[in-house]
């Protein structure tokens, strides 16, 4: 089969080392069953329309963290020989544009699973016709597709985490990683045009290049003062965290009890921009937890286990990439239904409609200050804690009871749509569509499993017992000591003349709701969403809950050990 092109269509799997299209590549050359690479990323304008509400489905942070990892993925590709065509429109034109008569193509690519995407794959069948065909190979998760124990359309897949947790640790391997191809590994096509390959977008302004007519520009950002980290796109930085994270600073021995914290660049990893645009595998980071477990970390470990009995930190960085897997699979099971209304419930539920709420809690003015800073955070950074992102959606959907789609089912006016989730989507810097969609259907108490609606003075108490990270993004109260700072609606006149703050003029009073003695929104001490379980008490507060930092999930218990990895 010499002459047979292979386009290399890169879309979330922008890395070089275990990457199932490249190694797939590679290995069709090396056996010359191809004898060219075409490598492809295409800056699709789709992904640059407005949302509903007017904001930037790509916002700044995001756009600027793929823009790096797509420059750092063609440096890597010219460092071994190769290189990358960037190429600024719809991939179904691109790929159309690399047809060549007589020559048949193949055209590699990761598999996706939701719509919008797997609409693309059809654009782009559609649009090879008889000329080629789309292979597309799985990757990007910890656990392989092909070695779960469910049928592959995932309709045995366990709605709640823990029973799908228990089935894979059993049974499956993580396999280990492909290795990266080397010097000469994937010729380029000779007749690419050189200019071609020169054109790249070099700053996200140039990325307006593809934002759609009507559609908010982007804009770069500079580094906020309080950001928790600087995060740079591309492989290169990702193995440059992974390398800090275990062996500079062996933080990932302690990740159990630091990574409910919410100040702060190493209480977690920090993983998740690299992993969500695929500059790292998860089974890198796995095989690379192990060596850091059995080998040069022994020390290390040894020492930890000394103060803390058992070393549960590895395994736990672990356990949360098996949460990031389980919304994967969920997402193949159940499809469309995680942006939907009822969810995969289907559960009706009345939403209420108040832009103006909605907006106070977009921006950090809804006068509760954890949800505040955090929503605060995420605006300027990019980032949010899992610990505010629990409580922030559990505060939208449970206790203001706010809409947290996307889309209605069918012909309702986008408008109508009030969106917390849609709103993630666009701020993040790590969006991932099945972990954010994922995660925001089980806050909102719709996919069958426990609800988790959070105390959000208590979860302020348990988790910024002194106020640091409050008073970090909210410095109207920066004078106001804990506890009295969690809850600053119920300052006397004298105590906020005395910490130079006027609540209502300064900073906002909260909405009515259980938390304030003003109001009855939601009943006071009643619940809203299903039961409320976990209500009253912080259902993750400090003691056993905090083993378990996830909605729809019952009480975790701890492993005290690595094992089965060793
Ligand atoms: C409402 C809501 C929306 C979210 N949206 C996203 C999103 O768009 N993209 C995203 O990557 N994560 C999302 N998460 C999950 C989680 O909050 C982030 O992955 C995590 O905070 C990222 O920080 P970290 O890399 O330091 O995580 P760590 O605590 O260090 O965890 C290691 C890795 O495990 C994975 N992980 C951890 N928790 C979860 C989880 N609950 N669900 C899925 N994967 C998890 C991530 O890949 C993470 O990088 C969301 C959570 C909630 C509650």
């Amino acid at each position: 089969m010499s002459g047979h092109r292979l386009v290399l269509w890169f879309r979330n799997d922008l890395r070089l080392t275990d990457n199932a299209i490249v190694h797939q590549a590679a290995q069709l050359i090396q056996k010359k069953q191809a004898s060219e690479v075409v490598p492809l990323y295409c800056f699709d304008p789709r992904q640059y329309i407005a949302t509903p509400w007017g904001n930037p489905k790509t916002g700044a942070h995001h756009a600027s963290f793929l823009l790096q990892s797509v420059l750092d993925l063609k440096q890597r590709l010219r460092d071994i020989g190769s290189d990358l065509v960037i190429h600024m429109g719809k991939p179904e034109e691109a790929i159309q544009g690399l047809c060549r008569e007589g020559q048949q193509l193949t055209v590699l690519a990761q598999m996706e699973v939701t719509k919008e995407e797997l609409d693309v794959d059809e654009g782009v069948r559609a649009a090879l016709g008889s000329r080629g065909r789309l292979q597309l190979l799985w990757g990007n998760t910890l656990y392989h597709k092909d070695d779960l124990p469910f049928r592959s359309d995932m309709s045995e897949l366990p709605d709640v985490f823990t029973p799908f947790k228990q089935k894979v640790e059993a049974r499956c391997e993580v396999r280990a990683p492909l290795p990266a191809p080397k010097e000469g590994a994937l010729p380029l096509a000779a007749d690419l045009d050189p200019a071609r390959l020169s054109r790249k977008p070099s700053c996200v302004e140039d990325l307006n290049a593809v934002v759609p007519e009507g559609a908010p520009r982007l804009a770069s950002l500079p580094r906020h003062p309080n950001a928790a980290i600087a995060f740079e796109g591309g492989e290169t930085a990702a193995l440059r965290r992974l390398k800090h994270y275990l062996w500079d600073t062996g933080c990932i021995s302690t990740y159990f009890d630091t990574r409910n914290g919410m100040l702060g660049a190493d209480y977690s990893t920090k993983f998740s921009p690299w992993l969500a645009r695929g500059c790292i595998s998860p089974s890198t980071i796995f095989h690379e937890a192990r060596a850091f477990l059995t080998l040069a970390a022994a020390e290390i470990v040894k020492r930890y286990e000394e103060q803390h009995g058992s070393n549960k930190s590895t395994y736990w960085v672990i356990f949360e990439l098996t949460w990031r897997d389980f919304f994967r699979y969920f997402t193949i099971k159940h499809g469309s239904a995680i942006f939907y209304k009822h969810g995969v419930t289907g559960q009706p539920r009345q939403w209420v409609n108040d832009l103006e709420l909605f907006r106070r809690w977009r921006d950090g003015r809804t006068g509760m200050p954890l949800v505040d800073a955090n929503m605060r955070e995420m605006k300027a950074t990019g980032f949010m804690s899992n610990r505010g992102r629990q409580n922030v959606a559990s505060y939208l959907t449970l206790d203001l009871g706010l809409d947290w789609r996307k889309r209605e089912e069918t012909g309702a006016k986008a408008t109508d749509v009030l969106q917390g989730a849609d709103w993630f989507e666009s701020a993040l810097v790590d969006y991932d569509v099945c972990s954010n969609w994922g995660n925001w259907v089980a806050a909102a108490g719709l996919t069958g499993g426990r609800i988790n609606h959070f105390n959000i003075t208590k979860q302020s108490k348990d988790y910024d017992e002194k106020g640091d990270y409050i008073r970090t993004w909210v410095p109207e109260l920066a004078k106001v000591p804990a506890p009295s700072l969690f809850e600053p609606w119920r300052l006397s006149r004298e105590d906020q003349a005395k910490f130079g703050v006027q609540i209502g003029v300064d900073y906002p009073e909260p909405p009515k709701s259980r938390y304030t003695s003003n109001g009855s929104f939601g009943g006071g001490s009643g619940s809203r969403g299903g039961g409320g379980r976990g209500r009253g008490n912080g259902s993750f507060g400090r003691g056993g809950g905090r083993n378990s930092r996830h909605g729809g999930d019952k009480k975790q218990k701890p492993r005290s050990d690595f094992e089965r990895y060793g």
